[in-house]
């Protein structure tokens, strides 16, 4: 029997010489979820202007313990006079600070008399004031190359007033679902038949990580179609994956197919779920070539294949480290298992105890049952020839982006 190899080298050989799509201008209004090209740089100071963080009275501290009179109003979005001397000015949270005044005490703090606010005899100079460019100094780096726009960073580009940023373009991706006994739901079963649930789980993944869906189809069990099939997708998307048909079975033609068009490389990896991978490329007539990876039909091999792997591609063409590795939280099982030759990625639900974190395993940990990846929220890593006992710490990976 071939020896299994590690999931580490045949990530590395799915990510030999990927390098980050083309970068393209789009209007911030539509990035959301996309992945910056290029680092964007601050246009502006944020705030742009010194302010208050409170509603109360903008004052000069040489003035604390006076009772003074108020000299103006200042609502936000009001320009402010300066401050005359001997007397204090209302101002409401974001207000404009009026030059001479180096603090504001908050109304909750003074005493408001006929002969004018008593302030408090301590206060602290700056207090109460939102200098500006606290926030971003003109000029420096406002986000970082790679770094996908999610609500805190739109928030920060419209406080820049910025309309439109350079995004890499979104991996084209086409999914082919392979297996004649696989239908669409819609149909009614036939015996022997199973409704496809790699389509809808793994096209969902592919645009969490930020691919986009070009293709979706089903190839047919015959060679020539096969082909006829990957070539097309390959001509139209960066990535081609397909899902079944990876293993040992004589039924399929995906891998000669491969094999005719491009390059195929077949590995028999120490994982489980998701032993049996296919990697490989497709040439294109432009003489690009599209990516190959064949995922196991069974749905929790791909599911979980698609989190170890189809992520970190996707992260590569994106040029998101982000998305290039999944985050370790170290927890405790709750439950015993052991393994052998292969490592095992339990699909577990993290509990965030006061005690810790807990894992706690589906019961039934078998590759067809998806029922495992429905609740689970990351994958427990039990390495190679070893047991779990409950209350062991085991390093899982969080299942999130
Ligand atoms: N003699 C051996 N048999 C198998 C081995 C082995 O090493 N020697 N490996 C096993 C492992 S591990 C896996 S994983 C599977 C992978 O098989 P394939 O990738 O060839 O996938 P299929 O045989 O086409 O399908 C497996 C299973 O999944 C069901 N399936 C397929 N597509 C879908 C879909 N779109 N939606 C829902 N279910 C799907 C299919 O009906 C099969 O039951 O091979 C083992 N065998
Ligand atoms: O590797 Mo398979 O996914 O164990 O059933």
């Amino acid at each position: 029997m071939t020896e299994l190899a590690p999931i580490e080298a045949a990530l590395a050989a799915l990510l030999e010489g990927v390098a980050p799509l083309d970068g393209e201008p789009l209007a911030t209004t539509h990035a959301a979820g996309r992945v910056l090209a290029e680092p964007v740089m601050a246009r502006q100071d944020v705030p742009g202007f010194d302010n208050s963080a409170m509603d109360g009275y903008a004052l000069r501290i040489a003035d604390a313990g006076a009772c003074l009179p108020v000299s103006q109003r200042i609502a936000a979005g009001q320009p402010a006079e300066p401050l005359a001397p001997g007397s204090c000015a209302r101002i409401f949270t974001g207000g404009e600070l009026p030059e001479g005044a180096d603090c504001v005490v908050m109304q909750e703090r003074v005493e408001v008399t006929e002969a004018g606010i008593r302030l408090p005899a301590e206060l602290t100079p700056g207090d109460n004031i939102r200098r500006r460019g606290r926030d971003v100094a003109a000029g420096s780096e406002l986000l970082p190359a790679g770094l996908r726009l999610e609500a805190a960073a739109l928030g920060h580009l419209a406080g820049q007033g910025i309309t439109e940023v350079r995004v890499r373009r979104r991996p084209r991706v086409a999914l082919i679902n392979t297996g004649d006994e696989v239908i669409e739901p819609g149909t009614p079963l036939a015996p022997g038949q199973l409704y496809n649930s790699n389509r809808p789980m793994l096209a969902r993944l592919i645009e969490d990580f930020g691919g986009e869906l070009v293709c979706l189809t089903r190839a047919p069990d015959d060679l020539v179609a096969t082909r006829r099939l990957l070539q097309e997708a390959a001509e139209q998307a960066d990535l081609v994956i397909t899902t079944g048909g990876v293993s040992v079975g004589e039924e399929d033609h995906v891998k000669p197919a491969v094999e005719a068009l491009g390059r195929l490389d077949l590995w028999r990896l120490a994982l489980r779920p998701g032993k049996p991978l296919a990697l490989g490329r497709l040439p294109r007539p432009d003489g690009g070539e599209a990516r190959f990876v064949g995922l196991p039909g069974n749905p929790v091999s791909g599911y979980v294949g698609a989190w170890l792997f189809l992520r970190p591609l996707l992260g590569a063409l994106l040029g998101c480290p982000a998305l290039e590795h999944l985050t370790s939280v170290w927890a405790r099982a709750d439950f015993a298992t052991r393994t052998q030759a292969r490592r095992h990625y339990l699909r577990v639900m993290l509990r965030f105890t006061p005690e810790g974190p807990v894992a706690e395993a589906f019961a039934d940990q078998n590759s067809g049952v998806l029922s495992s990846c429905v609740m689970a929220n990351a994958l427990a890593v039990v390495p190679a020839h070893s047991e779990v006992t409950p209350g062991d710490r085991l390093e899982c990976l969080w299942l999130s982006d």
